[in-house]
């Protein structure tokens, strides 16, 4: 079995919050792999030392054989990154962020122009190529960073909450062409609280809680005969307001 990423001891502390503890984790070439876990369970971080943006205090990342760090630059030529909120360029606009991204990464101009307008198009941005990033929607925002980050054809996409702000036509759209590109041999691993989708999507799934790996494995294997949400709750625990909590919550003015 081929490695599409392979982490081994990661750990990370902010000060003295100890965020990732001893992660260990190998996600196989070609999976749709999802990773879940509760709200600060450390995703985001996991996430960012992957695609080469935070340095690790310990532990080593490979992608598809390459080791991240100490040099990070290898990596991210086989990797494309997508944020949670990307921080584009904003004075330029969809097409202009793309040009600039393909000229970076080394790409001939025909190429670049090409491949942009195909992912314009696709992605539902063709009509609003030229407007400023700045005057864009948080989803489109994200849409000009997914076209960002694909368009060197990178053998892994990683993709931090990419469902989040879409609307269900570009939820779709995105699914189509997430599972375009692992069939056409790419390996893509994201992170989601939209638990249906990982269920829908995903081959295998790792939930992070404190930092660690809590679980991992196919999504049969965790969900059983029920659903991924229900044992994803199951598994980091659940919470649930007690009788007397906010008392003062009604409809009543006094
Ligand atoms: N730059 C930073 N400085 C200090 N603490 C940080 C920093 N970045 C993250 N943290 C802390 O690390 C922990 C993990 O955060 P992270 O964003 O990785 O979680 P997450 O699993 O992505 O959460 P969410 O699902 O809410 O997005 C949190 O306690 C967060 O406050």
């Amino acid at each position: 079995m081929l490695t599409a990423i392979g982490i081994s001891g990661l750990k990370k502390a902010f000060g003295d919050a100890h965020v990732i503890q001893d992660l260990s984790l190998t996600i196989p070439t070609g999976s749709f792999y999802g990773l879940a876990g509760p709200n600060g369970a450390g995703k985001t971080t996991t996430i960012r030392m992957i695609a080469g943006l935070l340095r690790p205090d310990g532990g080593t990342i490979e992608v598809d054989g390459v080791s991240v760090w100490p040099d990070p630059r290898a990596a991210k030529r086989i990797l494309g990154y997508v944020p949670d909120n990307p921080t584009l360029f904003s004075r330029l606009s969809a097409r202009e962020m793309l040009d600039y991204a393909g000229m970076l990464r080394g790409m001939e101009s025909a190429t670049i122009r090409e491949r942009g307008d195909d992912l314009l198009r696709v992605l539902g941005l063709e009509a609003d190529a030229d407007r400023q990033i700045a005057d864009f929607s948080l989803g489109m925002t994200k849409r000009v960073g997914l076209a960002v980050a694909i368009l060197h054809s990178p053998r892994v996409l990683i993709l931090d909450e990419p469902f989040g702000s879409l609307d269900p036509v570009n939820t779709q759209v995105m699914e189509q062409l997430l599972a375009r590109y692992r069939d056409g041999g790419g390996s893509v691993v994201f992170s989601s609280h939209v638990l249906d989708v990982v269920e829908r999507l995903c081959d295998r799934v790792a939930v992070i809680a404190g930092g660690t790996l809590v679980a991992e494995g196919t999504v049969r294997e965790l969900a059983g005969t029920g659903s991924l949400e229900d044992a994803f709750v199951g598994i980091v625990g659940g919470r649930e307001l007690k009788k007397e909590d906010l008392g003062w919550l009604s409809s009543s003015s006094d």
